[in-house]
């Protein structure tokens, strides 16, 4: 079964359709890649499912349950979880104490035994937030919401403005995560989302276009005519 399906899911503002009947399926423990051209729709289909926006028609179950009167909160209590960008306010906490709050938020009494091995922050526990270079703090984004204990894990463009090196290390942490909670994640950098993902669904226009294991996701003609083409020159 699936962990999360999702069926015909719209979403406008206004005149514009953001999401315009999306299908989706991750299965569990699963890496599944959103990709797609810019202002495809790919951060509004992530909040919707997050409970951040509200849709307009459509169907999210996740664990088979029907989550559309679920407000964040609640779906992230039940493991469906997003990362966010780590607060300016509380820059000056250490990294223990964000990971104590999100595990507290989430109704764990403390986080994880190892979770900031898992993070790639051994030894930072006792440092302020301020102090990390921003490779860990994108790092730490992900450890708050592997605080909350995942069964999927919602992430926007976690290599973001990272180097080569912060990147390729947030790539093998996602990856390390693979069979213990499932991964939804937007990226642009398209070598790294074929490396990583089990499956890669591509949004252009606010619907999906192909969904598939990479391999075939990368030589479809509809693909490459629509996104490929422009994203790998
Ligand atoms: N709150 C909003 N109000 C009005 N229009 C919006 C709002 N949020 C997004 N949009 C529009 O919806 C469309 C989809 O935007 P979205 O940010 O979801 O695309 P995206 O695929 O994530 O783009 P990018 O890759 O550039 O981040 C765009 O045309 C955008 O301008």
């Amino acid at each position: 079964m699936n962990l999360l399906e999702v069926r015909g899911l719209r979403k406008r503002f206004g005149a514009l359709v953001a999401t315009d009947g999306v299908d989706l399926d991750v299965a569990p423990g699963e890496i599944h890649a959103l990709i797609g051209p810019n202002g495809a729709g790919k951060t509004t289909l992530l909040a919707q499912l997050a409970g951040e926006l509200r849709s307009d028609a459509g169907s999210t179950r996740f664990d088979g349950q029907d989550l559309l009167r679920l407000p964040m909160h609640a779906r992230a209590r039940r493991g469906l979880v997003r990362s966010f960008q780590v607060t300016r306010l509380f820059r000056s906490l250490t990294v223990g104490e964000h990971l104590a709050f999100a595990a507290q938020a989430s109704g764990a009494r403390e986080p994880a035994p190892g979770l900031l091995e898992r993070a790639g922050l051994a030894g930072r526990a006792r440092d302020p937030v301020d102090a990390l270079p921003h490779g860990e703090q994108r790092a730490l984004e992900v450890a708050l919401a592997l605080a909350c204990a995942p069964r999927l894990l919602l992430l926007d463009e976690p290599m973001a403005g990272l180097g080569a090196q912060e990147s390729l290390a947030m790539g093998e942490r996602i990856a390390a995560l693979r069979g213990t909670c499932a991964v939804l994640l937007i990226e642009h950098d398209v070598e790294a989302v074929f490396r990583l993902a089990d499956r890669v669904s591509v949004l252009v226009g606010g619907a999906i276009l192909a969904s598939g294991p990479p391999a075939q996701v990368r030589a479809d003609p509809g693909v490459v005519a629509a996104y490929l083409g422009e994203a790998e020159t």
